[in-house]
């Protein structure tokens, strides 16, 4: 969008410049009154809306911890009204410093029963905070343990299709350290509940204090009782009124900056930067990117909202009603003040103190505390955007998948979504239960999209999968999955240990032994490198990849030297795995699901490529030995080796199947296989 620099319009929107930043937003010709009116009106309604998330999570929580909520609302009561019990007994300390001066009739006991209550309210005041903070934190730890395997759950749900959802429906950042789901949803209820409560109650002794002075004083102190609120509620939260907005930046030197200084922080790219030796230049061309941007200014998004750039009147009235009422009272008064003013205006600067205190633009509105219900519910009831089938793998009529899984495929094909590039087109094949089969093809001709197709990953926008002669997308693809072992091209180590990396994925009830996590490393072709590891397989393996940048394990703040010196002592050191050996640890599993589930399908897809000649040649060779009853399909740019044994080889080029036959069919064929054939021999 071309955007005009400075204020400027077109048609119902308004353009501002802010630095680097372009805002726009409606040309809405309503007064910010108006403007509340219709938002109370709006937020009422959405509210209404949001009332059986609320319900639920206040029902949860009664389940999980009656006690500790109870305990939280009863000591966020208190801790709202606290203020105005404060307030009152100013009012009557002001009232009997009053009597005792113009009366002469000061009683010492009646300042001891006062002293007396004011330290009994403060003592209260402390066991109450105490109280609150040990009952969050309760509620809060039983929020994790019951909701947080129910996200976990959700968020497995979560298709290739729909990954955006992860970072949208998920209130989640994936720091385990940081995830209190529901916290927020507490503390905002608490804080909103404190704020009202603070405001009605010191409202209220206000009233009935004035209520009792002498007529200007009592209207003069009512106006500003009144004023207070209604400058707060009507103040804009933003520089252009209540109005949404929306602002973007397209200065290419702010992008590369930002580019830039993602590259120097992000873990993931760090040995990539290395390898191609930029490290060294990142800082050299931020700093000429930032010279370019010039003495722009790079300002994010925040003080637009915290009105910073709203008008100066509003910050006038804000000041003269919140912050400085006293003097204002004592210019209007000062003909009228009498000794009970004094003892009003320390009462309204003790109240307008307070309710600055405690009220505040950050106070969580009612709306907010029920979005916090909302999005933890829709992230727990997440529902898979590709619809499941129901039929079970293998079918309980069938006995014919005992032999292996049947594939067809009837003029498939795929699109990603946001490609409009054909990774597959019109593909057509038949698998029989059993075979081993070997893809070929050059790079990019579809081979592991026709894979992914068959883990349904994604769906095809044309054609028909079947499975066993009925449609892929008929089946409950957990119980399908569970029945297919695939070992992927990009060998993934996860962050737990040796043995649990090999025998990760199996059911639940089996109970996994050495003997057999000994057994499958020995299948992929990793029991000596295991044997050299300190720990073993109990030696904990750091993620080929980092989960979240950022992660520090144990530091807050900014340690000393020698406090991190001390974390580095008690912390596990990562371990470093080369790609082969990643790879065999990938067959390690493969092989420890062959072994002990019901597996039909075995899909290998380029998962000796950072192999040496001889492991390769053992891995595949123990995968033939576990053919009995599995169909097995193999994706490799080698084939030589398994090329005479292969029942079927299949050659890819462009995203279709160009050639489907035996070795010795294709290569009589001379086409597209033989050329790649002739190509490894020689
Ligand atoms: N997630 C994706 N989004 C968009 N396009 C993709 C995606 N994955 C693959 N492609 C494209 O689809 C085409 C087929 O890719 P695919 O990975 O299936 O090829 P391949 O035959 O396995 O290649 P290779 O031998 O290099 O592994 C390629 O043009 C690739 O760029």
């Amino acid at each position: 969008m071309n955007v005009p620099p400075g204020k400027a319009s077109r048609g119902r929107f308004r353009y501002r410049r802010y630095g680097v930043y372009d805002l726009t937003y409606e040309d809405a010709a309503s007064s910010s009154f108006t403007l509340r009116i219709y938002s109370l009106l709006d937020d009422l309604w959405a509210i209404c809306k949001e009332i059986p998330y609320v319900r639920r999570q206040l029902v949860d929580s009664i389940k999980l911890a009656p006690a500790e909520l109870m305990a939280y609302m009863v000591t966020t009561i208190w801790h709202g009204i606290y203020p105005a019990i404060n307030l009152y007994w100013l009012a009557v300390l002001f009232d009997r410093l009053e009597n005792g001066f113009i009366h002469r009739a000061l009683s010492p006991e009646a300042y001891w029963s006062l002293a007396l209550s004011w330290i009994f309210c403060a003592m209260v005041d402390v066991a109450a905070g105490r109280t609150r903070a040990r009952s969050l934190e309760v509620l809060i730890s039983r929020f994790r343990v019951h909701f947080i395997p129910q996200l976990i759950r959700a968020s497995l749900r979560v298709d290739l299709l729909s990954i955006e959802d992860l970072y949208t429906v998920f209130p989640v950042e994936g720091r385990f350290e940081s995830e209190f789901p529901g916290g927020a949803f507490l503390t905002q209820l608490g804080q909103l509940m404190q704020c009202t409560l603070v405001l009605i109650s010191q409202v209220f002794v206000l009233l009935h204090t004035i209520s009792r002075k002498q007529s200007p004083e009592r209207e003069v102190l009512l106006c500003f009782c009144v004023a207070r609120g209604f400058v707060w509620w009507l103040v804009p939260l933003n520089g252009i009124g209540c109005s949404a907005y929306v602002y973007w930046s397209n200065n290419c030197h702010f992008q590369k900056m930002k580019a830039l200084f993602s590259l120097a922080f992000l873990t993931g790219y760090r040995a990539d930067l290395v390898l191609d030796g930029i490290a060294s230049s990142i800082e050299t061309e931020y700093n000429r990117s930032a010279e370019q941007l010039g003495d722009v200014e790079v300002l994010g998004p925040t003080p637009w909202r915290t009105g910073l750039l709203r008008e100066w009147y509003w910050d006038l009235l804000m000041e003269i009603t919140l912050e400085h009422p006293v003097a204002i009272y004592a210019l209007i008064l000062s003909t009228h003040l009498s000794p009970s003013s004094i003892a009003s205006m320390a009462l309204l600067q003790q109240a307008t103190t307070s309710i600055s205190l405690n009220i505040g633009q950050d106070t969580p509105s009612l709306l907010d505390v029920c979005w916090q219900a909302r999005r933890l519910y829709n992230a727990v009831n997440y529902q898979n955007t590709m619809p499941q089938g129901t039929e079970l793998f293998p079918r309980p009529i069938d006995k014919s998948c005992d032999a292996g899984m049947k594939i067809s495929f009837r003029q498939v094909s795929l699109q990603y979504p946001g490609s409009d590039y054909h990774a597959l087109r019109d593909v057509s094949f038949d698998i029989l239960p059993g075979e081993l089969v070997l893809v070929v093809g050059t790079n990019g001709s579809g081979k592991s999209s026709m894979l992914k197709l068959l883990a349904r990953l994604f769906d095809p926008i044309a054609g028909e999968i079947l499975i066993d002669d009925l449609p892929l997308v008929h089946y409950d693809m957990d119980q399908l999955r569970a029945a297919m072992a695939f070992q992927p091209q990009s060998a993934v180590v996860y962050p737990v240990s040796v043995r649990e990396n090999i025998a990760l994925g199996l059911p639940p009830a089996f109970s996994v032994e050495q003997a057999h996590v000994e057994a499958a490393a020995r299948a992929g072709g990793c029991s000596a490198w295991i044997s050299r590891l300190n720990g073993g397989y109990d030696t904990q393996l750091q993620p080929s990849f980092d989960i979240h940048h950022g992660w520090m394990d144990g530091i807050y703040g900014y340690p000393s030297e020698a406090l991190k010196e001390e974390l580095a002592r008690h912390k596990g050191h990562p371990v470093s795995i080369s790609d082969g050996e990643k790879q065999r640890l990938a067959s390690a599993r493969t092989f420890m699901c062959i072994n002990h589930r019901t597996t039909r399908l075995v899909v290998v897809d380029e998962a000796t490529s950072r192999l040496d000649p001889v492991a390769e040649r053992n891995i595949l060779s123990a995968f033939r030995n576990a053919r009995a009853g599995k169909t097995i399909v193999v994706v490799t740019h080698r084939f030589h080796q398994l090329a005479h044994e292969a029942d079927r080889i299949l050659c890819m080029k462009d995203g279709s199947v160009v050639e489907n036959g035996t070795h010795a069919e294709l290569v009589r064929a001379n086409g597209s296989y033989a050329a790649l054939y002739h190509a490894q021999v020689e």
